[in-house]
């Protein structure tokens, strides 16, 4: 079975695409603990597993709120339904009913089919490919083309306004969602543009808790705890945050009343995140790696990666609101070592994620007179990475890819090249037996 459907329980008034770990720490969470009246039917974005082992166990499964002393734990009730990421059916008939007032999103940043350039994705080739597959009435393979097949079932049906909201790690992921879908529904000529205009409200948000991949461990410490055989808990960090900015056209649980905030202006919010946090993070992942590390907490024990996230945050931070306090609470909430979040995780897809956070902080401390060095380390440790020499026409590729005219950019370069002596300085410390962290998605 890829769907299930629990009978007795309230109907969906909320559909989410990219069910996983952070989904079911996070907008589940607010959800329940904001209004348990409004219930949720998830999809994964690429496989129908985790709709199976949820569906084998009513959709109800186990967060383990993970503090530095100790665990608690919670069952989650307000997922009732999860499908296999194939079930377009599905997700037409729910996003089609007048019921279903938001989708939520959390499809990671290759969801977005965003350009070389950042931009809208006219260049990226599964728009592209979406484009075609929609046109030739084939089945949408992305989560935007699967999103606007839905979206043209609820204008049929009259199913009235509703809000977008996206959660991933992306600048103005809202905004960006609504852009891609636009550009789809355009290029498809399925008149849907003045719909979605009138229709459908873009919701950017920030969205934090630190949640690793679930593991097989966690699967039994759960069991021990609680007797339940839960296939899929989730550990998390007590921390959590939601700040959101859009309209909310037909209604919205009371998030607030689970901590969220909402806000006219998303952005000093969006910046401080992805910066100080996804930005320390991804320099964590790419240099600690080759020091040995494979948690966060574990690179997080090593002085001079720890002096790398200082001095990158001494630049990053300029301008951003509260920093202080937000990085003495990312200083606690990185150390947790009861939290093992994987280092391999975190590095993937590294490429997009430094374009989108690091690039534009280079490019506004070089052009604001600011020391974009300790930014420059996050590159040069991609570049280390990724087995790329500095000096080489692989770098000079590797760094236009980044942004368009980086890899001639000689004082760009050179600069570069300092990080890179820092990062070459630390040497390679990893030990060729494996990691044995993994996950289960
Ligand atoms: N885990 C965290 O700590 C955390 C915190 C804040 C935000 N996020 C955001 O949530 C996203 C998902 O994180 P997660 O921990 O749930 O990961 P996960 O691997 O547990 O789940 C990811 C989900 O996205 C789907 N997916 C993967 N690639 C996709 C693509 N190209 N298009 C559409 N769907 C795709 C997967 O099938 C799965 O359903 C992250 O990429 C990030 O943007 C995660
Ligand atoms: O895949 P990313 O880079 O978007 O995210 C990896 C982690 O930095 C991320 O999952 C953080 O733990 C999260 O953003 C905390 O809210």
């Amino acid at each position: 079975m890829t769907g299930y459907v629990e009978p007795t329980r309230p109907a969906p008034r909320i559909v989410h695409l990219g069910l996983g770990a952070f989904h079911r720490a996070h907008q589940v969470w607010f959800t329940q603990r904001g209004d348990p009246s409004w219930r949720i039917a998830a999809f994964p974005g690429r496989s129908a597993r985790l709709a199976r082992v949820l569906g084998a166990q009513d959709c109800r499964y186990t967060l383990v709120e993970r503090g530095p002393d100790g665990d608690a734990f919670h069952p989650m009730t307000a997922l009732v339904a999860a499908y296999g990421a194939d079930r377009q059916t599905e997700l037409d008939q729910l996003v089609a009913s007048p019921a279903v007032k938001v989708v939520t999103l959390t499809i990671t940043e290759a969801g977005y089919l965003l350009g070389p350039d950042s931009g809208i994705g006219s260049a990226n080739p599964m728009l592209q490919q979406e484009i075609m597959a929609l046109r030739n009435g084939d089945h949408p393979r992305t989560a935007p083309g699967r999103l606007l097949k839905a979206l043209a079932a609820r204008r049929e049906a009259g199913g009235g306004p509703l809000a977008i909201v996206s959660c991933d790690n992306v600048r103005a992921n809202g905004a960006r969602m609504g852009a891609v879908l636009r550009e789809l529904a355009c290029a498809v000529d399925w008149d849907l543009t003045a719909w979605l205009a009138d229709n459908a409200s873009f919701v950017d948000t920030v969205a934090d808790r630190i949640t690793p991949a679930t593991t097989e461990d966690d699967i039994r410490l759960v069991a021990a705890a609680t007797g339940h055989h839960d296939r899929a808990p989730v550990v998390t960090e007590p921390f959590a945050e939601w700040v959101l900015a859009g309209e909310f056209p037909s209604g919205r649980p009371e998030w607030e009343r689970a901590g969220a905030v909402v806000v006219d202006d998303i952005r000093p919010f969006e910046r401080r995140k992805l910066r100080l946090l996804n930005g320390a993070h991804l320099l964590l992942a790419l240099a600690g790696q080759k020091r040995g590390h494979h948690t966060v907490a574990g690179a997080m024990s090593d002085p001079v990666l720890v002096r790398f996230v200082e001095d990158y945050w001494s630049t990053a931070a300029k301008g951003l609101p509260e920093a202080g306090p937000y990085q003495h609470r990312l200083r606690a909430r990185f150390t947790n070592t009861r939290i093992r979040h994987s280092l391999t995780q975190i590095a993937t897809d590294a490429e997009t994620k430094l374009r989108e956070r690091i690039v534009p902080l280079v490019t506004e401390l070089r052009a604001g007179g600011g020391d974009p060095h300790p930014a420059l380390r996050v590159v040069a440790a991609w570049l280390s990475a990724s087995e790329i020499a500095a000096d080489s026409p692989r770098a000079c590729a590797a760094l236009d890819r980044l942004a368009p005219g980086w890899g001639t950019n000689r004082p760009l370069r050179r600069a570069l090249q300092r990080a890179v002596t820092d990062l070459v300085q630390l040497g390679d410390h990893r030990s060729p037996s494996k990691s044995t962290e993994g996950g289960i998605r």
